[in-house]
């Protein structure tokens, strides 16, 4: 499928603009506007249309195409309709106009991370039922709410409850990130985000004496710490060229909170850092590191986590997975190269893989530098469209995957 001009643009196109024109935008994402464009498209392609209300105001729509055998396990295709927000004077093009350049390149906020993968599964069933095909398997699309902000008032409480438990599913796909190159990547497993802050208490007095103790010599200790094993983490990734980013753990110093006044030496102060933990760490051992770079240095010096994952689940990149061997299949079939990574970011799979259900994270948008909550988010009009064309294949291959030990 070839992008064509702006006279005749493709339909799937002009629906991914509209979209892309719903200001689903935190901290104050317009949920209804979404809500109610799902709603449509599920009328519109004769979809089975669920609302979850997960909590006041958070909405899951499920839009289900039913397979013909009920008793298999069903597909899960996964998106989250809210976007990060913006710093629009740094933007070529308003970022919810969706505005389309004379090449093709659609700017907008969530054109790539990830209304665009929304919109690709829409379509891809578009065209497979248009077309006539059943397959065994169910596949349930659902849009959810607040992945952006953490997840908490969305699939993490919706994998909780007895609807998603109904919708019985077998394996997942959620958003993944663009690849620069030929190639795509592949997610099969996430980094722990463990957000974490560090207050220390000391001597306080005037500004104008040495004053021993302080509370600010303490926490510059445990900077230190901390940041000599962001460098320690660093070098691993760097020297190890079969490293990833997401095999390693990373960290970095967000917050510095203290102080009143020049000559008033303070006596809390406090340091936050957002850790990304990979999944191969030791966690109760890291965690007792964290403890101990504490206690090194000195009297008064505590920590609390804001957000601290403890499950990371890896989904098996090899044939002993059937759900994989569908998948790499086709994109090998459709000469498509992989890049199987952990995902370095925290996305809603974490908890999907958490009760137990396979998932890749996958956003087929290969030759687009990534620029997921950056300015000038764009994403080509024809790397979207060839996207359809992908899960125009998965899907089918997915949705026919046959019966499994798991699914009786
Ligand atoms: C840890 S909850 C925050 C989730 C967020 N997800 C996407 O960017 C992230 O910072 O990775
Ligand atoms: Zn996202
Ligand atoms: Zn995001």
């Amino acid at each position: 499928m070839t992008s064509k001009g702006p006279e005749e643009e493709h339909p799937s196109v002009t629906l991914f603009r509209q979209y892309l024109r719903i200001r689903t935008v935190q901290p104050k994402p317009d949920y209804g506007a979404a809500v109610a464009f799902f709603e449509e498209r599920a009328r519109q392609l004769g979809l089975g249309c669920q609302k979850v209300e997960v909590a006041p105001g958070y909405v899951v729509t499920v839009l289900t195409w039913p397979g013909t055998n009920p008793a298999l396990s069903s597909i899960l295709l996964n998106s989250h309709t809210d976007v990060v927000p913006v710093f629009k004077e740094h933007w070529s093009h308003d970022p919810f106009e969706a505005f389309k350049d004379s090449e093709g390149y659609i700017y907008a906020r969530g054109a790539q991370d990830m209304k665009c993968v929304s919109i690709q599964y829409l379509e891809a069933v578009r065209r497979l039922k248009v077309e006539g095909h059943r397959f065994p398997r169910t596949i349930h699309m659902t849009f959810v709410p607040d992945e952006e902000v953490g997840g908490h008032q969305g699939m993490e409480l919706f994998v909780q409850r007895p609807e998603f438990q109904a919708l019985r599913a077998g394996f997942a796909l959620d958003e993944g990130i663009a690849n620069p190159t030929d190639a795509f990547t592949v997610f099969y497993s996430e980094r722990s985000p463990w957000w974490v802050r560090v207050t220390s208490t000391g001597r306080p007095g005037h500004g104008s004496l040495f004053i021993e103790d302080t509370a600010a010599e303490k926490l510059h200790k445990v900077v230190s710490s901390i940041l000599a094993f962001r460098e320690k983490e660093w070098q691993r990734l760097q020297s190890n060229p079969h490293l990833k980013e997401g095999a390693v753990t990373s960290v970095n110093l967000t917050k510095l909170e203290g102080g009143v006044a020049y000559n008033v030496v303070p006596a809390t102060m406090s340091a936050s850092f957002d850790f990304r933990v990979a999944p191969d760490v030791d966690f109760k051992a890291f965690e007792e590191q964290l403890q101990s770079w504490c206690q090194a240095a000195g009297e008064g010096v505590t920590l609390e986590f804001a957000q601290k994952w403890m499950h990371p689940q890896v989904t098996p990149t090899d044939d002993s997975n059937p759900w994989w061997a569908a998948f790499s299949r086709v994109c090998k079939d459709m000469n498509l190269s992989l890049e199987p990574e952990i995902m370095p970011a925290a996305t809603d799979s974490r908890f999907i893989r958490a009760v137990g259900v396979p998932a890749l994270g996958f956003s087929p948008l290969n030759r687009t530098p990534v620029l997921l909550h950056d300015h000038d988010e764009r994403l080509h009009e024809a790397v979207f469209l060839r996207g359809v064309d992908i899960y125009t294949r998965l899907l089918p291959a997915l949705a026919s995957v046959p019966a499994l030990p798991s699914d009786s």
